[in-house]
């Protein structure tokens, strides 16, 4: 079997605190990376909206141009933070998500930004499932109002280590994103995301160990810090779960961060012990990472 992780990697996923001060959680985004990249990470992961409070009332005052690439400083202070950090802390950054606006079409989207330790951009993932929801007397919430959704699966290739996937928050609930991820060679699957006190204490666990079980692969659940002052009440519990769907390390409701080992070793201990690698019936169903997909270039 060829190896999917080629070496050995420590992930780190920040649960930062966010506010309404867009300078100060960048400042704080950088001094959380580069502890953790002085312990050692190699991949570090930042929160969805990590940038701005969460709710569709902020995505527009916090927006930023992505687009042409790369834009300048007034356009995307974001986008440079997180580009000077990952080179800063010589690490991979998923520099979780900020709100985006493309001035043509006049659209937001919930936009993810992947930089390599040089601070170069390898991808940009769009959230493709908008958290559109309605629980009542408990929680609704309708991104889709403010928002549009990305049409990309986003693998990004890490020379070093091997492929990894990443998808935003509620583009979790949909297996078909990490199925796909998974059989094109993705040895980890990450998500930046705020799930609420709803439904994190409803699924957000199940869906990191449902992701990880189905695909025999890593896979970190990055949220912020709890803030029960927001409009908007994060879950918390970033953790980060093996290939044989265990817990391997998660945190609390504050500010902290959280860190795994990951080896190629449990991938194939993994599928060696249950080989459903070998053991799926596509002349009984078919294979959802063949045929027609759009995938982040
Ligand atoms: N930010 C989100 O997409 C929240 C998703 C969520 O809470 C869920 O239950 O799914």
């Amino acid at each position: 079997m060829a190896k999917l992780l080629k070496q050995p990697l420590k992930l780190a996923l920040v649960q930062l605190s966010t506010g309404a001060d867009k300078t100060a959680n960048l400042a704080r985004a950088r001094s959380k990376v580069l502890e953790a990249s002085s312990k050692g990470a190699n991949i570090v992961v930042l929160p969805e909206c990590f940038n701005s409070p969460y709710g569709t009332k902020y995505f527009p005052k916090y927006a930023e141009t992505l687009l042409p690439s790369p834009p300048t400083k007034e356009q995307s202070p974001s986008f440079h933070a997180l580009s000077d950090l990952a080179k800063e802390a010589k690490a991979y950054l998923v520099g979780g998500s900020i709100p985006e606006y493309w001035a043509e079409t006049k659209k937001y989207y919930n936009t993810s930004l992947t930089f390599d330790p040089n601070g170069k951009l390898l991808a940009t993932h769009r959230k493709v499932h908008l958290f559109d929801i309605d629980i009542p007397g408990k929680i609704t919430f309708r991104e889709s109002e403010v928002l549009s959704p990305g049409n990309k699966v986003t693998i990004v290739d890490l020379p070093e280590y091997g492929k990894i996937a990443v998808a935003i928050c509620y583009d979790v609930r949909f297996p078909e994103l990490a199925m796909i991820a998974a059989r094109k060679g993705a040895f980890l699957l990450l998500y930046p995301g705020a799930f609420n006190l709803t439904t994190g204490a409803l699924h957000w666990e199940l869906q990191a160990r449902a992701r990880a079980v189905d695909n025999q692969v890593y896979v970190g659940l990055c949220s912020p810090a709890r803030d029960m002052q927001a409009d908007y009440n994060a879950w918390g519990h970033s953790m980060i779960v093996d290939p044989n769907a265990g817990v391997m390390a998660e945190l609390g409701e504050n500010e902290d961060v959280v860190y795994a080992d990951l080896s190629n070793e449990k991938i194939e201990e993994t599928r060696k012990g249950i080989p459903i690698y070998t053991q799926r019936r596509f002349d009984v169903y078919p294979d959802v990472s063949e045929g027609k997909i759009k995938f982040e270039e």
